[in-house]
């Protein structure tokens, strides 16, 4: 009989998973994807289900990654909360089956993963586009996402300068207090964002809240949000101006507003830039538009396993 699953919890996944081990595994495997070898790995579009009463949506993300061994699933609620509700947004499940018996073998908090991996992969994206000489970063929003980006974004790199704007002034400061480093808290997002190296859209609009005209020439933006085919988070100007990147064509030409209503191209994946398919014009305005892919919660997940096993 298989074994029981292990089960780990949000704060357990949050001590096991480093941005210092999960970053290169990303990398590695987004590489791969982008070459679309379905002997290798297999991951589908995300089936989302409306939750329509409640504002809501319920997504499943699988992935099978042969060589590596990973059988994994992700189930993901996401919701459009009320101003002021104490519910979190985003609430996310793991589980890790055993490729050649079927069992599962974990059961664990997918939010920690959730906010740690999009993160991670924002941050890839930035080593990879934004200006060689990068001062500020500035960060819309002030929720799980903005945290887990001023808390790698941080790390990997040096600003000299880190804005923060929220919608509601005083969220930003709370996400500010709870800090360790300088954050400068803005009243718009034109203050915030003007003369910003770096921006990371991290926000639950679902209509633009980024217009190009504030952008600077060269600027690269991370945009997290806006995650449903009628939501956005950028205007046609930036869409349109930009070179745009994705995590998956497929997943962004079924899930982001931002490109199917501007009409703008999508130049390549990350993984295509990590593959050395195609070049990252790091000179350019540059947008990598994440939509989260199941092979980064997969990742995710066996090295969170894989921690725990050396440790019991
Ligand atoms: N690309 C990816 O892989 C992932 C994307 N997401 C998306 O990232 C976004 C942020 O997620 P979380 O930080 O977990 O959510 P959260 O609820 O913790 O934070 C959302 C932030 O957006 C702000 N906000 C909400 N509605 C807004 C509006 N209309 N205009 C401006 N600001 C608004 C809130 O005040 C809050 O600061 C969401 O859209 C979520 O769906 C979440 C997980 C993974
Ligand atoms: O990849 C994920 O996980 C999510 N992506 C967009 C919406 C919330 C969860």
């Amino acid at each position: 009989m298989a074994e029981s699953p292990v089960l780990l919890n949000k704060h357990e996944v949050e001590r096991l998973l480093s941005y210092d081990d999960l970053i290169p595994r990303l990398e590695s495997v987004m590489g791969k994807f982008s070459k679309r070898d379905s002997s290798e790995m297999i991951q589908p579009v995300r089936s989302v289900v409306p939750i329509q009463q409640h504002s809501g949506f319920l997504g499943v993300m699988p992935a099978y990654l042969a060589a590596e061994g990973i059988l994994c699933t992700k189930m993901v609620t996401f919701y459009q909360r009320p101003e002021g509700s104490s519910l979190p947004s985003t609430q996310a499940t793991v589980l890790l089956f055993h490729p050649e018996h079927g069992h599962v073998t974990a059961i664990m908090d997918g939010e920690a993963i959730t906010a740690k991996r999009t993160a991670a992969v924002s941050a890839i994206s930035a080593k990879l586009f934004m200006p060689a000489l990068s001062e500020v970063l500035c960060i819309l929003g002030s929720g799980q996402q903005a945290r887990s980006h001023y808390d790698v974004f941080t790390k990997v790199f040096k600003f000299k300068e880190v804005r923060v704007w929220s919608r509601r002034r005083e969220m930003a400061h709370r996400f500010v207090n709870d800090l360790q480093g300088p954050v400068r808290v803005c009243s718009s997002v034109k203050e915030a964002v003007t003369g910003a190296d770096v921006i990371v859209t991290a926000t639950g609009a679902s209509e633009p809240v980024l217009f190009g005209e504030w952008v600077k020439p060269g600027a690269h933006v991370a945009a997290v949000g806006a995650c449903r085919p009628d939501w956005r988070e950028l205007d046609d100007v930036l869409m349109r101006g930009a070179v745009v990147y994705v995590d998956s064509r497929e997943g962004a030409t079924a899930e982001s507003g931002d490109i199917i209503l501007s009409g703008a191209q999508v130049f390549a994946e990350l993984g295509e830039v990590i593959n050395g398919s195609f070049p990252a014009q790091r000179e350019k305005t540059t947008i990598f538009k994440s939509l989260g892919m199941g092979i980064q919660d997969a990742v995710s997940a066996k090295l969170v396993l894989e921690k725990w096993n050396s440790k019991h």
